[in-house]
């Protein structure tokens, strides 16, 4: 058996969301709640600074546990079931002016994921991408500014700046992940994000597809 600590590394934790695809290009909700346990373990590493994001991720996973547990449950085996019967059932809020009605559904819950999916890959791949002596934290706040920034309030945008200040150096996040030294885990890189980026494309397009991407 190996040994826990050992086996915990972001190079397992994001070879995990290939799990999350079937051949046939569903994205099956236990393995992507599964997958997001494992980042919050890992933010959970990176010190107790970051545990304001992990307890909102938290509960986000925590609601779709709740669902998949439910008697509907079985609607929540995949992304496109659930999209189905949310979307078939009239069990999404789409329109903002509305009274929300639906304030933890399924697809709006996935739709926070899914985007800091996108701020992960693109401060992933700049941290794989960029040289020796890049700073850490513009890194982070570059991905963040091109991605999540736009659905975040003010007061949060603030919080995560401070958040984004306390990032170790480059070499010394590289190490972080766990997979030897920074070279190994700049390789590391390269070769498992593309399972997080095939997740992350495929629930874009079936979002897309039911004008799901502005969900309130
Ligand atoms: C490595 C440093 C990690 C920095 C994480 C950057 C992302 C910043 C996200 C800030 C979220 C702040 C908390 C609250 C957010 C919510 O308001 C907001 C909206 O939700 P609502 O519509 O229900 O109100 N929630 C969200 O947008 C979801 C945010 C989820 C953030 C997930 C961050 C995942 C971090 C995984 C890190 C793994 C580290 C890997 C790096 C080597």
């Amino acid at each position: 058996m190996g040994d826990p600590e050992s086996d915990f590394n972001l190079k397992v934790i994001l070879v995990s969301f290939k799990q999350c695809l079937t051949e046939d290009g569903q994205v099956l909700l236990d393995h992507y709640i599964t997958s997001w346990k494992g980042l919050v373990r890992f933010l959970n590493s990176l010190g107790a600074i970051f545990s304001f994001i992990s307890k909102d991720v938290v509960s986000k996973l925590q609601i779709m546990e709740g669902l998949r547990n439910s008697p509907q449950g079985e609607h929540y085996t995949s992304l496109q079931s659930m999209v189905a019967y949310e979307v078939g059932n009239k069990l999404v809020d789409i329109d903002r002016r509305s009274r929300p009605r639906y304030p933890n559904s399924g697809c709006r819950t996935v739709l926070r994921l899914h985007r800091a999916l996108r701020w992960l890959q693109l401060f992933l791949e700049g941290l794989r991408t960029s040289p020796e002596d890049a700073s850490t934290s513009t890194l982070c706040s570059d991905a963040y500014n091109t991605t999540l920034a736009a659905y975040h309030s003010w007061i949060i945008r603030q919080a995560v700046t401070v958040a984004f200040c306390t990032l170790p150096t480059r070499k010394v996040f590289l190490e972080a992940m766990n997979v030897g030294s920074s070279e190994q885990a700049v390789e590391m890189l390269g070769e498992a994000l593309p399972f997080i980026e095939n997740v992350y494309d495929i629930s874009q397009k079936l979002y897309a597809e039911h004008s799901l991407l502005d969900l309130p």
